[in-house]
């Protein structure tokens, strides 16, 4: 399965973020697996908080990206959209983003990502979210995403 990100029309493809037509973005990919969404991303060493941890804006960047790109899919699923079509149908933004750093977060380590569905109310869809390295959680986040009139 592609990534979702990847089923964002191209005239919505320039996120800072997850955009995959800004070349100088992140371009986080997000994947359904299971019940869950999951992003991995290894940070360059420019993204520096204290030397040898991961700078805290970074981490709200991918959990905001991780997260309306959760929310577009989970609400798809819940319509029954075939999230391999080319386009995907529906679009989120950030309202709200909520993050606990719990840990440090090391540099030179792949982080992952992932999201769980806690509510879809109308236009609106909560995500939680764990951020992890080496299996160890470094944040939790929750955001509240709402979907885009048509
Ligand atoms: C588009 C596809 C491509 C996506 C690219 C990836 C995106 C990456 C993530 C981002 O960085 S997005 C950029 C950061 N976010 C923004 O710039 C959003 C700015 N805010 C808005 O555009 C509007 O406020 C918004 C679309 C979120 C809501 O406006 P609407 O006029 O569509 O909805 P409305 O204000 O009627 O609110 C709908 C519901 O959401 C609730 N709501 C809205 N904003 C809220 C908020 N901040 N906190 C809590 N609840 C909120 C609101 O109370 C209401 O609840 P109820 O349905 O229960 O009445």
């Amino acid at each position: 399965m592609k990534a979702i990100q990847d089923l964002y029309p191209d005239n919505l493809a320039h996120c800072y973020g997850c955009g995959k037509n800004n070349s100088q973005g992140h371009q986080l990919k997000t994947y359904v697996e299971g019940e869950e969404t999951v992003s991995r991303f290894t940070p360059d060493m420019k993204y520096t908080a204290i030397p040898g941890s991961v700078y805290g804006g970074l981490i709200a960047s991918l959990l905001d990206c991780h997260g309306t790109a959760s929310a577009a899919a989970f609400a798809c699923i819940a319509e029954k959209i075939d999230l391999n079509q080319v386009d995907l149908p529906i679009r989120c933004v950030t309202a709200n983003l909520n993050i606990n750093f719990k840990a440090l977060t090391p540099q030179g380590e792949e982080l992952v990502i992932r999201g769980k569905l806690k509510a879809i109310e109308g236009r609106k869809i909560s995500v939680d979210m764990t951020l992890t390295a080496k299996g160890v959680v470094c944040a939790t986040g929750e955001i509240l995403a709402i979907r885009l009139k048509e």
